[in-house]
């Protein structure tokens, strides 16, 4: 069933698990996470990125995940993942979307207060829960130096202003993680995180968790985070099952026969993600 993420995530919080929020720009990936809940018992949270929406179009995947999450036996939100744009997010809004994110994250402070305290306002005056970001999640590919990713990192106290002044649903925070896959080991800040779950009390969100180890997620999860992002980790799944297909099979053509093992490929993935964040049985 759709529901607003809010319902979604504050179960979390109080329960103490994580829900994965899985990025999705076509049919095979919306089918994957919607049959991975369904076989986990897990709520879900199903997002798009404004580059999602440009692939696929607003109202074709719009279409796609509602109708596929209202037949759906387990609680799923639709969420705009990155929202910069105040126009795409108020389509979303328009498009029945239960759950938007305002990304005005780059913008020094007060900016961003402002950009998102308007977007809340606009969001909960249609039962549409807000996630905002502070603190900034970079890409694995940003040449940034350790000073300035530490720089980028959210203060504990400037979340706990945020989170007061905008009225927001669930915070993303910059606690070591970057979008895309990793160089290295990822080195997440879990001090950082256990003081701001003490001074926020709210669903805390985690970018950038492709690729991080288990053990680092189980930690995070244990210390307040909620929502847990990944994408690229499905990206590869998805790609190296095609890989592996197209060299065994010289022959095939029909595309049925090649997404629909991809979309195993995928489910797998995110089932096992589903059992490590603790959403399994959740549902
Ligand atoms: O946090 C994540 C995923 O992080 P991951 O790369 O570690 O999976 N996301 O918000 C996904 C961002 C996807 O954006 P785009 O469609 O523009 O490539
Ligand atoms: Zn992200």
């Amino acid at each position: 069933m759709l529901v607003t993420g809010i319902e979604i995530l504050e179960k979390a919080h109080k329960e103490g698990y994580a829900v994965g929020a899985f990025n999705t720009s076509n049919l095979e990936i919306t089918q994957a996470i919607v049959e991975a809940a369904e076989e986990t018992r897990s709520p879900v949270i199903i997002q798009v990125s404004e580059g999602g929406l440009k692939y696929a179009g607003i109202e074709a995947i719009s279409a796609i995940v509602r109708t596929l999450a209202e037949k759906a036996t387990v609680p799923i939100a639709l969420h705009l993942d990155h929202g910069t744009d105040f126009n795409t997010i108020m389509k979303c809004l328009r498009n029945g979307w239960t759950s938007v994110m305002i990304d005005a994250s780059k913008f020094p402070l007060e900016e961003n207060i402002q950009r998102t305290r308007k977007i809340v306002e606009i969001a909960h005056s249609m039962g549409v829960s807000v996630e905002a970001e502070i603190g900034k999640i970079g890409g694995t590919e940003d040449h940034i130096t350790v000073d300035e990713r530490e720089a980028s990192m959210t203060d504990p106290e400037e979340a706990l202003r945020f989170a007061k002044e905008t009225g927001v649903d669930y915070l993303a925070i910059a606690i070591g993680t970057a979008h895309g896959p990793y160089k290295g080991e990822p080195k997440l800040d879990f001090e950082r995180l256990k003081r701001i779950k003490e001074l926020l009390n709210m669903p805390l969100v985690l970018h950038g968790a492709s690729g991080v180890p288990e053990e680092a997620i189980k930690k995070a999860v244990s210390l307040g985070i909620n929502k847990i992002n990944i994408d690229t980790d499905v990206r590869q799944a998805f790609t190296a099952r095609l890989r592996r297909l197209l060299e065994e099979d010289k022959e095939v053509y029909d595309p049925r026969k090649i997404l629909g093992p991809c979309k195993e490929a995928m489910k797998e993935v995110i089932k096992q993600k589903m059992i490590l964040f603790g959403s399994s049985l959740k549902a």
